[in-house]
């Protein structure tokens, strides 16, 4: 019988959400759209014509989903803010009813005794500032800093731990390259330049950062690590280019200076190349990285753009809702190649969870209460946090774990058709019911790693 893991001190148990996926009335109070309420409201778009205008309703049910973070025992949360709350045109005007919800939100945080962690941008970016090119604007990075610096200046200090961007990968590959999230552009040539502007922007807002905050700042990746098909030449080349593509794409500038070369023989003529000074604006001092951790691929040469790389489906693999691998081996992997190849910066997981079938409503049990039993989602997260302790115990710096996602909520262009929740949502009276893997959850946090 092993040992019970021992989790460090002070090592941070939390959970995620992202607020165009719970929070609802997009317009309330003088916010701006998003281009997901845009993107939400142009048909065919959504799976059933799904859209955020209501989600999980957390807009006007806050303070009770604070109370049952508390209930659960969350030490730390980590939720994002709409940037067109806070500037409905994207820059100048600030709206303080959308500063007022987040600054009532960290605050209630804080009183039940739970640590915020804010991200600045989780994909929903103003409407307005699409208008003028978005992401394939380079005067973004400004924007971006101009709405980071009204944030610090309301939250720093009750706000300690701040994340610039949410993957910037997805927002490229789903909203630039493949078309699959908004804006919903399909292009090879705008895909590189958004990407770009994404790193500058993050390495604006922690400049930016440094002249005005006082505690810690860092950005968020989804990576996975990428497992050759077979021993062919050509997977083993399939593997560096998809492991260049998601998982150094993004970390290599922010953390090194440079992209990896594969990019340029990814895109080809659509891969510029990019000034000094933007190098030096990306390569911003961070205080840690987050992962976002949910599956490997096992991959090899394939027809397919622009990586020419698929994805072998593992005939005894195990696999999610959303279709991913159950791999968490593939979490400690990766972990082990982020500090070879980056050093001891510490690391947060700061997603990490699946998608299984869950009912539309809670179940009621023998004693009257609701109860929703999910024993696939606690076997994927007992493992996962086991995979994460032996990374610590191989010398990973790993700071904290927040499992996606607190609510059953809005999974983008696929609606409210997967539930990653801890935590129950039943759209139709949006009652919130504790799953299995939240009462299991607290047990983990109550014994600091020890039960699990
Ligand atoms: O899909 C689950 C979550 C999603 O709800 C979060 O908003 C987002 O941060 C998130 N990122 C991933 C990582 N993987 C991914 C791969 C392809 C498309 C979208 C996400 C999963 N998730």
């Amino acid at each position: 019988m092993s040992p019970a893991p021992v989790f460090p001190e002070g090592f941070l148990w939390g959970a995620a959400t992202a607020a165009h996926q719970i929070e609802g009335s997009p317009l309330a109070d003088g916010a701006g759209p998003s281009i997901w309420t845009r993107f939400a409201h142009t048909p065919g778009m959504m799976l059933n014509g799904d859209t955020g205008d209501v989600a999980c309703d957390h807009y006007h049910r806050w303070k009770d989903d604070v109370k049952l973070m508390r209930e659960l025992g969350l030490k730390a949360y980590r939720f994002s803010v709409s940037w067109s709350r806070i500037l409905p045109e994207g820059t100048g005007r600030v709206n303080q009813a959308g500063l007022d919800f987040y600054s009532n939100l960290v605050d209630e945080l804080l009183a039940n005794g739970i640590e915020p962690l804010l991200t600045l941008y989780h994909w929903d970016l103003p409407a307005a500032l699409d208008d003028r090119g978005g992401w394939l604007n380079p005067d973004i990075a400004d924007w971006f800093a101009e709405y980071a610096r009204v944030l610090y200046r309301a939250l720093d200090g009750r706000v300690k731990k701040w994340v610039t961007l949410n993957e910037p990968w997805v927002v490229t590959d789903g909203g630039y390259l493949h078309g699959a999230l908004a804006p919903g552009h399909r292009s090879k040539f705008e895909a590189p330049i958004a990407s770009h502007n994404l790193m500058r922007a993050h390495g604006a807002a922690v400049k930016a950062y440094r002249e005005i905050g006082q505690h810690e700042i860092g950005l968020v990746v989804n990576i996975e690590p990428k497992y050759p098909a077979s021993d062919s030449a050509q997977d083993a080349a399939a593997v560096r280019r998809a492991h260049a593509y998601m998982n150094e794409q993004y970390l290599h500038p922010a953390l090194l200076g440079h992209y990896p070369p594969e990019l340029k023989e990814i895109f080809g003529e659509a891969w510029p190349e990019w000034p000094a000074e933007d190098y030096d604006l990306i390569q911003q001092k961070l205080d840690f990285v987050g992962i976002n951790y949910y599956t490997r691929s096992v991959t090899k040469a394939a027809e397919s753009y622009p990586l020419n790389t698929g994805v072998v489906r593992q005939p005894l693999g195990t696999y999610t809702e959303t279709g991913w691998e159950v791999f968490p081996q593939g979490l400690t992997d990766l972990l082990l190649w982020f500090k070879q190849t980056y050093g001891d910066l510490p690391v947060y997981i700061t997603e990490n969870g699946a998608a299984f079938f869950d009912p539309p409503t809670a179940d009621v049990d023998e004693t009257g209460q609701r109860r929703v039993r999910d024993p696939l989602r606690i076997d994927y997260l007992r493992k996962h946090l086991g995979a994460i302790h032996d990374a610590i115990q191989a010398g990973v710096d790993i700071r904290g774990y927040m499992l996606w996602s607190f609510l059953d909520n809005l999974e983008w262009s696929l609606g409210y058709s997967k539930r990653f929740g801890m935590v129950h949502v039943n759209y139709g009276t949006q009652e919130r019911t504790p799953k299995d893997s939240a009462r299991w959850y607290s047990q983990v946090i109550q014994s600091h790693g020890r039960k699990l």
